[in-house]
């Protein structure tokens, strides 16, 4: 394994240990050599991603949640970008999903409300997340989730960042929209139904045999009842996968009313939410 960045020092964070790699760079476990503190630490390898690279950490610094890895700082060494941030202990959903096939009906409600909670949170903040799946999504030991990658997420000033009809997201999570460069906050909230499903059956709801089979049953909402998957699944789960698996985005639930139906709230609730948002952005 090419580990180029092990044992380097980063602001003063040491380098300890290889994580992975992903689209953009190379992640590392890292530990401040004086206050001790863990960290991530992001290394950018592919220079032709630097713009991405810059969105990804404007992002991540502009939000402040407690289902969001934290942004500590965005650093050049040596003439590289690296971004340090919040180290997240525990498991990608993606593996545990892959470990334990199905995953209990009351961790994933637990799960899903934070997901939802942070995404929330994101759309509030005018941000488009354009990627989630269960890969970029960490749960720990104690269920706390962090969303972890923000590398495509879209704010206000985000840059041009791709070419004209090139397809962003991973095509099993992608919302029918996104496939006509039409993609909204909408379409992270499809992401969630393909997620959720996911969590409760260990299944794709749209997996074909090929991208563009996949691609057709996206676009016709074309899946299997998960109850027949699993039949243990709640109507509750259930009616909730098909208000997020809705191909008119303008029939899909959002993620604010999602929230408050999911704690049981009412109408007047959601009123409140949107005024406190309304009221955050006056200060
Ligand atoms: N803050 C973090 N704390 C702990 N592990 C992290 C953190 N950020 C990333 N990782 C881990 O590092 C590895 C690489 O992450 P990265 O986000 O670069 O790639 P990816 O999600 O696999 O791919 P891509 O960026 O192409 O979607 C993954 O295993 C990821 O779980």
């Amino acid at each position: 394994m090419h580990e180029p960045f092990l044992h380097r020092n980063i602001r003063g964070y040491v380098l300890t240990q290889w994580l992975g790699a992903g689209g953009m760079g190379e992640v590392y476990q890292a530990q401040h050599q004086f206050t001790r503190q863990t960290a991530a630490v992001k290394v950018l390898n592919r220079i032709d991603q630097v713009e991405r690279f810059r969105n990804e950490a404007y992002v991540q610094s502009s939000v402040r949640h407690p289902n969001i890895a934290v942004l500590f700082e965005y650093a050049i060494e040596n003439g590289i970008p690296c971004i340090v941030m919040e180290y997240v202990e525990g498991l990608t959903l993606e593996r545990l999903i892959k470990r334990q096939g199905a995953l209990p009906e009351q961790f994933v409600w637990k799960v899903l409300e934070q997901m939802v909670d942070a995404v929330a949170h994101l759309h509030a903040n005018g941000i488009f997340h354009r990627d989630l799946k269960p890969a970029n999504i960490k749960v720990t030991k104690e269920s706390v989730v962090k969303l972890l990658d923000f590398g495509i997420a879209k704010a206000a000033y985000t840059p041009k960042l791709t070419q004209e009809g090139y397809i962003v997201g991973t095509s099993f999570y992608m919302a029918p929209e996104q496939f006509y460069s039409k993609g909204s906050v909408l379409s992270d909230c499809w992401a969630l139904g393909v997620i959720l499903y996911e969590m409760l059956t260990g299944q794709l709801p749209f997996d074909g045999r090929t991208e563009t089979e996949t691609r057709v049953r996206i676009e016709r909402g074309d899946y299997m009842a998960p109850n027949l998957i699993n039949p243990h699944i709640s109507k509750k789960s259930k009616r909730l996968i098909e208000k997020l698996l809705q191909v008119n985005p303008k029939k899909r639930i959002s993620a604010a009313a999602l929230l408050s139906e999911l704690r049981g709230e009412t109408a007047t609730n959601n009123l409140l939410h949107r005024l406190s948002v309304w009221v955050r952005n006056v200060f």
